[in-house]
């Protein structure tokens, strides 16, 4: 999609959540680099447990989690936001506690985005978070991989297999913490890029396929 917010509730993928969370007695977790609000209007509030930006915001059994956005956004914010005024394409997006510019519909402004996210994270504390066709900075202290941990510290996750899918180089912390405790990861894509997932699948299309069969499966 162009525009971040273009994504939106799909009705096979809500069917499927719906179906998911009951084969698995409701230990079903999404975790993403969106902001919270986001993925709950994107899955119309259909999941309980949502680690959002990239792990910075966690919604576990006792409430929300959120750790206090690092001062030095501040300036990340100014920089990131000018170079999106001067640019028609670029698309700068605040999620509070991480600021990102997309050049998805300005590929050729790759290098000049990466450079500077690249020179923002050398002169500060954040964390630079490259990924599909977007840079991004974020508050240090979490990531998608100690978002799994700490899920598969609490009920109803506590004593599960964690199996993680992902499409994204976000994920990739995700997929680590799913092998490191006992599980997989599945990333999703044409991608040969090295990765800490131990299976892969071709598209969205092809995970849908794969939950549905595994959940008529547990069903028969
Ligand atoms: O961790 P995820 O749930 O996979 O979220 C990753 C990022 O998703 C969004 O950006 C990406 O999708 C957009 C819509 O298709 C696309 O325009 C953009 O180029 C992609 O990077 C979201 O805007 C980010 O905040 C998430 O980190």
């Amino acid at each position: 999609m162009p525009r971040p917010e273009q994504v939106g509730p799909d009705a096979r993928r809500a069917a499927l959540l719906d179906a998911l969370s009951r084969a698995l007695e409701g230990r079903l977790a999404v975790v993403s680099g969106r902001a919270l609000e986001d993925v709950d209007r994107i899955l119309e509030d259909r999941v309980r447990f949502v680690a959002a930006v990239h792990g910075l915001v966690r919604r576990g059994g006792n409430g929300v989690d959120r750790l206090p956005p690092h001062p030095d956004l501040d300036h990340a914010r100014d920089v990131l936001r000018d170079l999106a005024r001067g640019d028609r394409g670029l698309l700068f997006e605040d999620k509070d506690l991480s600021v990102a510019l997309h050049y998805r519909n300005v590929p050729s402004a790759a290098d000049a985005v990466i450079e500077a996210a690249e020179r923002l994270a050398r002169g500060s504390e954040l964390v630079l978070q490259l990924g599909d066709m977007v840079a991004e900075l974020r508050t240090p202290g979490q990531d998608k991989g100690k978002a799994v941990t700490a899920f598969l510290r609490e009920a109803p996750f506590d004593g599960a297999t964690p199996v993680f899918v992902g499409d994204d180089l976000t994920d990739e912390d995700g997929f680590a913490a799913a092998a490191r405790l006992g599980g997989y990861g599945v990333l999703v894509g044409p991608s040969h890029r090295p990765t800490q997932a131990t299976y892969r699948l071709n598209d969205f299309n092809a995970v849908l396929d794969w939950l549905s069969a595994s959940i008529g499966r547990a069903a028969a």
